[in-house]
């Protein structure tokens, strides 16, 4: 293998390939290797660091500069080189297919899916080729782009890679350090190249395996938010039920519940006074879904004795989305927030000292929230030690529970006396404090030091039932 590749390719990725069993695969891998050492041949000071680039179009134009940030030398082959030169900088050779070529064996493929067959197949014998293509939207296809390219290219190794990212994230060095690329096609040496192609720019590979998961990759830019759907639903259908209990209570019961005729004055509070209401129940009640899966986690793995049993899958998706359940609150609640201010407070009416602390509190949440917002995303979170980041999450979420709290009961310490007045539903407030108070109530016993303790020792490996099961293949720490 030539030494350059071999100083690149990480451990773990050569032992993948040394402990490659098919003889196909290790085929490929030898002329691969080949030709590899015939370009180091032809050129010692730059070897295999060449890096062709097919097309002279956006994504060519964003690659040639992370290429050469990460010490590779872009050759750009294109079609119409005169052209080219203009916009590429002085320091990237741009010649002709043919010419760029015969230059390298590592090859990005950077034209548009639509024109692949336009590509002089005899020039890509024995090469690795990095196809990024992505479909148009709306465009559907019986095999990804990457198998359609490599049917197409027989004699080459196709690896799908850099499609998940765009033109404009590849020319900020910034946006794209430290992301994740997946990487999948190839013999296990073409991939493990491309993977360390993709490490030395500064990102993460991911291997994805074979070419047949280029599919999956080539549906990545097409996801909207799959990691927001549960919360986005939740939220969704919390609203409409805080909603709908404010319009029965305010509007339908007030109608049904008054002498004399229907009063159409008080449908005018739905959009503003209705919403707002909804809105701020509808943070509290997202706020302490945050923190009443780790609870019941906590539970569970007292219960179990282990941390190594799975959770129940509908906890591990609560779990997973208590980020973005975080956010949600605190954008519901800062909404409810804001309206309150135009529609509670008159400015020129003294307060009593419950609406004081009710205020004050509800401040206060906002405040420790936007805390918690921020240091909960990546690019803040990557920049706080492990110690910080838990402390602020663990100790200032149950801050924020307990302001929560206090912010309800001094909203409506009155009201919650107040006997049903419709019908049998019940008030926002009349739902959510007991909600808060039976969230702290059971987060009480795991803090008692008795209990604490025996859950810290479950989380650093130790077994109630078994704890010295040499079956057992997970690591243990010491309890
Ligand atoms: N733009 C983006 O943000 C992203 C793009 N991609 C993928 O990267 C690939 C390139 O995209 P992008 O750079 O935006 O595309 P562009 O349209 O900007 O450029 C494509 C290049 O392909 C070449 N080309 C155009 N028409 C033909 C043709 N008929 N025959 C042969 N070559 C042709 C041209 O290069 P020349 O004239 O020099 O030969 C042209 O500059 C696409 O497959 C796209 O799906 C993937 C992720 C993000
Ligand atoms: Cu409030």
């Amino acid at each position: 293998m030539a030494e350059f590749w071999r100083s690149r390719i990480s451990q773990e990725e050569y032992r993948l390939i040394s402990s490659s069993h098919s003889s196909d695969d290790m085929e490929l891998t030898e002329q691969l290797v080949e030709a590899g050492q015939d370009h180091d041949d032809q050129d010692n000071e730059w070897g295999d660091r060449r890096v062709i680039l097919v097309g002279s179009g956006d994504m060519t134009r964003a690659l040639a500069p992370s290429l050469l940030r990460a010490h590779y030398r872009p050759v750009v082959a294109t079609r119409k080189p005169n052209r080219a030169r203009t916009w590429m900088s002085q320091e990237v050779e741009v010649c002709t297919l043919e010419e760029g070529l015969a230059q390298g064996d590592l090859v990005v493929v950077a034209i548009p899916a639509i024109h692949h067959h336009t590509l002089p197949k005899h020039l890509f014998t024995n090469k690795i080729i990095v196809d990024i293509s992505n479909r148009y939207p709306g465009e559907t296809q019986k095999v990804s782009l990457a198998e359609a390219l490599q049917e197409m290219l027989p004699e080459a190794q196709v690896v799908k890679a850099f499609n998940t990212l765009s033109a404009y994230v590849l020319e900020r060095e910034e946006l794209y350090c430290g992301r994740e690329v997946p990487v999948c096609g190839g013999t296990t040496f073409a991939r493990a190249r491309v993977m360390a192609l993709v490490r030395d720019m500064g990102m993460v590979p991911v291997d994805k395996g074979g070419l047949k998961n280029a599919r999956t990759l080539e549906e990545i830019p097409f996801q909207f938010f799959p990691e927001w759907k549960v919360a986005f639903i939740v939220t969704g259908i919390i609203f409409a039920f805080f909603w709908t209990i404010k319009f029965f209570r305010s509007q339908i019961c007030y109608n049904l519940q008054k002498d004399g005729d229907w009063d159409w004055g008080v449908f005018e509070k739905l959009p503003l006074s209705n919403t707002q209401n909804a809105l701020a129940f509808t943070g509290c009640l997202l706020l302490l879904l945050c923190y009443i899966p780790g609870m019941i986690a906590a539970y569970l793995q007292l219960w179990r004795g282990t941390k190594y049993s799975r959770f129940p899958g509908w906890l591990d998706t609560w779990l997973k989305s208590r980020k973005q359940l975080g956010l949600l609150s605190l954008l519901t609640g800062c909404t409810h927030g804001c309206l309150a201010i135009f529609l509670n407070i008159n400015w020129h009416q003294a307060i009593s000292w419950t609406q004081s602390i009710y205020i004050t509190c509800g401040v206060l949440l906002a405040a420790v929230m936007t805390i918690l917002g921020v240091t909960s995303l990546p690019s803040v979170s990557v920049k706080l030690t492990w110690r910080e980041f838990s402390v602020v999450q663990r100790y200032l979420g149950w801050i924020s529970v307990i302001l929560l709290t206090s912010h309800l009961t001094f909203l409506s310490i009155l009201g919650l006396m107040r006997p049903l007045s419709c019908y049998f539903l019940l008030s926002g407030p009349q739902i959510m404090v007991p909600v808060c108070f039976l969230t702290l109530m059971f987060k009480i016993p795991l803090v008692l030091p008795c209990i604490d303790s025996r859950l810290t020792k479950i989380r650093r490996g130790y077994e109630r039932h078994n704890p010295t099961d040499s079956d057992n293949q997970m690591p243990k720490l010491i309890p």
